[in-house]
């Protein structure tokens, strides 16, 4: 059973005393869902990716910090060494640092009740970044004139605290008539794009078309896709942006065929503390998630794999960063650093 809204399926619901987990790992066939009854559970599934996508595991993060407060009392040290564990679940997305910052704020200012604070502020972060998601749609989505586009990985409801990113700015293009066909790489080796980007769409009644990667040059060749739109897991300070793996190579056939090339991602995904792409972490997984499929081998055994799962973008291949608060257009350090100053 999915738990729906206008914002699409929910990927994280607090439960009172625990956070429901919507199972990434087992859609499009399997809804199910995981129950994280501590911090050290939701750090679990983050880095197990039942909850993935860069917002998503901010939101979740922020949720365990209510349980890590609710589990370890007045021991300021043990909470702060789980606050620790949830930032260490993932590497690159810069989420996670974003929302335990903002809990241990709450901490530092030691309310009386503490994991009421928290809650609260949990339930801040997840609201906002819904409305972030429903503000970036509207001014991503009125850049796109006509045309189809093509994405990559998952930013939708399942990637954020709902409604998504780039995915958020298609379906408000799409709303508006600007869009005919939604092009979904299928973002090897987690498949983030051909089992959960084409189900949210499918849906939402939005028609996609699936492509594995390699078939994206020649889409891009064959004309027609008026925008490559992406999310992102952290934008450095000069508008450089690490996004799933994959993302680099769409920027530069999308520059080569003159297709227009939009990053869609909250503030909280941007990152002035990091210099340039160079200095944003880079998550490699475990091989096994790319010599397997659905659990049985795709290559010879005694085969090793080279997993990274991010990739580095460089701000001059980028066209726009939209975020909630405005558009960079061909973000550099200037852009970027006029805009965080406004959202301060
Ligand atoms: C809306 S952020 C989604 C972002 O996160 C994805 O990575 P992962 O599925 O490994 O968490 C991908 O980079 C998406 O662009």
């Amino acid at each position: 059973m999915t738990i729906r809204d206008n914002d699409g399926v929910r990927a994280v619901v607090w439960a009172g005393d625990r956070l429901r987990l919507l199972d990434q790992r087992r859609l499009p066939g399997v809804v199910e869902w995981i129950e994280a009854t501590s911090a050290i559970e939701v750090a679990d599934a983050i880095r197990d990716m039942v909850v993935r996508g860069a917002p998503a595991i901010g939101i979740a993060a922020a949720y365990g910090a209510v349980m890590a407060a609710r589990d370890c009392g007045d021991d300021r040290l043990s909470l702060l060494a789980v606050f620790d564990q949830l930032v260490r679940a993932r590497p690159t997305a810069v989420n996670l640092h974003w929302a335990l910052a903002r809990q241990r704020r709450v901490v530092d200012a030691a309310p009386q009740d503490l994991s009421g604070a928290l809650l609260e502020e949990a339930v801040a972060i997840h609201d906002e970044d819904i409305a972030a998601n429903r503000r970036m749609g509207a001014l991503g989505g009125a850049l796109i004139e006509s045309g189809d586009v093509l994405t990559h990985c998952n930013t939708g409801s399942l990637a954020t605290g709902g409604y998504g990113t780039a995915l958020g700015v298609i379906r408000s293009a799409y709303g508006d008539g600007r869009i005919g066909r939604v092009y979904a790489d299928e973002t090897r080796p987690w498949l983030q794009g051909a089992r959960l980007t084409a189900w949210e769409l499918v849906q939402d009644g939005i028609p996609v078309s699936l492509l594995c990667e390699g078939a994206a040059a020649a889409l891009l060749a064959r004309g027609g896709i008026s925008w490559v739109v992406v999310g992102a897991d952290r934008i450095a300070a000069n508008g450089d942006v690490a996004n799933k793996i994959g993302t680099y190579g769409l920027a530069v056939l999308a520059r080569h065929h003159g297709v227009r090339f939009m990053v869609v991602a909250p503030t909280s995904t941007v990152d002035m503390e990091t210099p340039d792409g160079a200095s944003i972490p880079i998550e490699t997984r475990p091989a096994q998630e790319l010599l397997t499929l659905a659990g049985r081998p795709v290559a010879a055994a005694g085969a090793d794999a080279w997993n990274p799962v991010f990739d580095v973008t460089p701000a001059g291949l980028i066209d726009a960063i939209v975020t909630e608060a405005g558009i960079v257009e061909q973000p550099g350090l200037a852009g970027m650093h006029e805009l965080m100053g406004q959202r301060a």
